[in-house]
């Protein structure tokens, strides 16, 4: 298990915002977060990541317990995971070659060659042209914006991405493309993603297990099967409809042999 967290209460003042919260991340899978706006999703990443306090239970990543861990085990986890904010996700004031070796900069201790070198490997690993290496990041498209900042998680080769909300603001077609990657990464690298998403198409086809925040809780957790089945009024309405019922009805379609197909 990548990622416990057992009974988890997080309050801003008298308001409770997570109650007795438990969820596992399992090593090598795309985890799905989804919930309604305001639920809590942005404040437990953020607490995961040890940004925010929690007033009770506890969060172990990779068997390690960082709001309880000493500085030195803090920096061992921090190096160990990768992650892409929604917002500002890179420094408009560097280039994008710049912006993925600040993580290697803070962490590790390498000549300009190598940090270079593996810059190098790290924008083809997330399918950019090395020319983008030397721009700003106002010289990129939304895409190529999510692709380097989702470089720059993976300066350190981490075990594992949080993602917040990667695919918003892309097109349809620019949100599948960063599924797929996402997806290539997890199968060639055994990376494991933490994401949360408003993005139907990102959890029925890239999402190996959905988990559904709601009344300050994980409400149900698992593979999407278990998703469409579960009985409660939000979940309901947002697996089975309109939407939902578009993309389930294109996979049926495109599933569906050809009337050629077995002529042959
Ligand atoms: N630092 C803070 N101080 C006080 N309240 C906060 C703080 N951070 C978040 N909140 C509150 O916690 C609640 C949950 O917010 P959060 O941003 O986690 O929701 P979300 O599920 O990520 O929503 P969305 O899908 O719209 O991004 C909101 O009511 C928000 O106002």
């Amino acid at each position: 298990m990548l990622i416990r967290a057992r009974g988890v209460n997080v309050s801003f003042g008298s308001k409770k915002i997570l109650e007795n919260l438990s969820l596992d991340v399992r090593r090598g899978e795309i985890l799905g977060f989804v919930g309604p706006s305001g639920a809590g999703k942005s404040v437990l990443l953020r607490t995961i990541l040890g940004l925010n306090p929690k007033q009770g239970g506890t969060i172990e990543v990779f068997g390690i317990d960082y709001h309880q861990a000493s500085e030195r085990e803090k920096l061992s986890v921090e190096r160990r995971w990768g992650v892409l904010f929604q917002q500002g996700a890179l420094f408009s004031a560097l280039t994008v070659a710049e912006n993925i070796e600040v993580p290697m900069r803070e962490y590790l201790d390498l000549s300009p060659k190598l940090m270079r070198e593996l810059t190098r490997l790290k924008i083809d690993l997330v399918g950019l042209a090395q020319d983008a290496a030397d721009k700003y990041p106002s010289e990129l498209s939304g895409g190529m914006i999510k692709r380097a900042g989702l470089a720059r998680a993976l300066a350190l080769d981490p075990e594992i991405v949080f993602l917040d909300e990667p695919t918003s603001g892309l097109d349809p077609i620019g949100a599948a493309d960063f599924d797929q990657l996402i997806m290539t990464l997890r199968d060639t690298l055994g990376l494991s993603v933490y994401m949360v998403t408003h993005d139907l198409d990102s959890l029925f086809q890239a999402c190996d297990r959905i988990a559904v925040l709601g009344d300050r809780k994980v409400l149900v957790e698992g593979p999407l099967s278990k998703m469409l089945a579960y009985d409660h009024p939000w979940v309901k309405s947002y697996f089975h409809g309109k939407r939902a019922r578009t993309i389930v009805t294109d996979d049926a379609e495109a599933a569906r042999p050809m009337p050629s197909d077995g002529a042959a």
